[in-house]
């Protein structure tokens, strides 16, 4: 959505936040997650199509229980013959390989007629076992192959001449893939909060169940913000940039689970941005709000003035980057204000939301954290947690891997970003950290 810029902008008033009051970062998870905690307590539930498969990230709603067993009916694992083995055993009675009389052919896909006495039947890969077979021997253990199923389609029971069997040819069930061996009809295939993996998607379908409830995914809208801000591939005036912010944005949520609609409004205009937002907001219902930008102690704080009004709170978190947050309740949605730094976004996406959705959506994969050691001597604000991009490299002869800087500390580094791998964390006690210090990472 675009909205035309007001020409004359009015300055914010002096920043909201407290000074010298910073939270800490757990401080702010917590914070964050008692926010959306009742926003997101009682989900709705959406009907799929199994078939179909909406694809993304899913979560079950209701435990299902398989109407059929799998396999279905017993059936052969091999090209082959499936017999009697107390017939093969008696047909080489004589010291002689044995042979069997071809009585049919059994293609995958049919029925297939009871065994009689004293013969085979060809079998193919998932043909059914013909009743009274009890193994099946590989085409590979027979002179001649698959050549004598054209003398049976030519009228004749040709005999089956079976060589080099071994002990475990013998064996009763050898190569028969027996009903309900996968899994026993009535048995429970998903439970409520399971993970739809692609496997579950195939079990169903493979159960032949046509429709499954899951949770609806967690609705958010991303707004960025700031008049300077372009969509990529327009034209770009002095001081104007390209909004990084919205496609990063997007697909951290999209890969936290979320259904995301995006939205930028181009308007220092605080009054432009909330009508908006509302707007936007009754059109998409989001139970999630994300802005980016606008929050900290500039003249035009578009996002912090607009929505101070309405009872968000600003303030500052002991974190670099993405220190200066906003968080609070517009209407039904839970909404996260994050700094417009595109780093300081995508810190605040990793370190700070994502624990809280983690742990309240099962939807959401876990945040991955690794034990690295520092490859180089880095130095860091003292009081600050601070998060420096680095690239992970285990040596030949280490366990641990090594985290290796990319860019210095800035949050405007996108680029270096993009390059990295992770996310160090130094601590908040951390000024000069000598190289081979152990310290944990976050997984991007
Ligand atoms: N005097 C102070 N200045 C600043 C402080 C402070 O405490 N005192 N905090 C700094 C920190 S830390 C951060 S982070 C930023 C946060 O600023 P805002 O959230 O108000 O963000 P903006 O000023 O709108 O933008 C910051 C920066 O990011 C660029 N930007 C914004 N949106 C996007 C986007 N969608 N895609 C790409 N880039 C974007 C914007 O052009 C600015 O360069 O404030 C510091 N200043
Ligand atoms: O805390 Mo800001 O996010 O560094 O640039």
């Amino acid at each position: 959505m675009t909205v035309h810029s007001t020409p004359q902008r009015q300055p914010a008033q002096p920043n909201g936040q407290q000074p010298g009051r910073r939270a800490g970062v757990d401080e702010h998870i917590d914070r964050l997650h008692r926010l959306l905690a009742p926003v997101l307590q009682n989900r709705e539930s959406i009907t799929l199509d199994v078939d179909q498969g909406p694809g993304g990230r899913l979560v079950s709603a209701a435990e299902v229980k398989s109407p059929v067993p799998l396999p279905g009916f017993d059936n052969s694992q091999m090209d082959g013959f499936a017999l009697r083995l107390s017939d093969l055993v008696a047909a080489g009675d004589e010291g002689a390989s044995p042979r069997l009389r071809l009585a049919g052919i059994v293609p995958a896909g049919t029925a297939a007629a009871e065994l009689v006495p004293g013969t085979c039947q060809a079998v193919m890969t998932g043909s059914p076992i013909p009743a009274g077979a009890d193994a099946v021997i590989p085409v590979e253990r027979t002179a001649d192959g698959f050549s004598v199923l054209d003398a049976h389609a030519a009228g004749e029971h040709p005999f089956v001449h079976f060589t080099e069997l071994q002990d475990q040819d013998l064996q009763t069930g050898r190569f028969i893939r027996t009903a309900g061996s996968d899994l026993q009809q009535g048995a429970v295939i998903l439970q409520a909060g399971d993970v739809m993996t692609p496997a579950r998607w195939g079990l169903l379908a493979g159960c032949g169940i046509r429709e499954i409830t899951a949770l609806s995914p967690i609705r958010t809208l991303v707004v960025t913000t700031g008049e300077e801000v372009q969509a990529p591939g327009e034209p770009l005036a002095p001081g104007q940039l390209y909004d990084a912010s919205r496609a990063l944005i997007r697909e951290a949520c999209q890969a936290f689970g979320h259904q995301v609609a995006t939205a930028r409004v181009p308007s220092d205009e605080p009054a432009i941005f909330i009508q908006t937002l509302e707007a936007l907001q009754q059109q998409h219902q989001p139970q999630l709000i994300i802005t980016a930008g606008g929050i900290s102690a500039g003249a035009y704080e578009v996002v912090r003035q607009g929505l101070q009004a309405r009872g968000v709170e600003f303030g500052s978190v002991a974190q670099q980057p993405g220190g200066p947050q906003g968080w609070g309740r517009l209407g039904d949605a839970a909404l996260v204000a994050m700094p417009g730094n595109p780093v300081s976004t995508a810190v605040t996406l990793q370190v700070l939301l994502h624990p809280v959705l983690a742990a309240l959506d099962p939807a959401c994969p876990p945040q991955r954290r690794v034990l690295v050691h520092t490859a180089e001597q880095l130095s860091s604000p003292a009081g600050l947690r601070q998060y420096r991009r680095v690239r992970l490299q285990t040596p030949e002869d280490r366990a641990v891997a090594e985290a290796h800087p990319v860019g210095g500390p800035s949050s405007h580094l996108l680029a270096h970003l993009a390059a990295a791998d992770a996310l160090l964390e130094l601590r908040e006690d951390d000024t000069e950290v000598p190289a081979g210090t152990e310290r944990e990472a976050i997984l991007l």
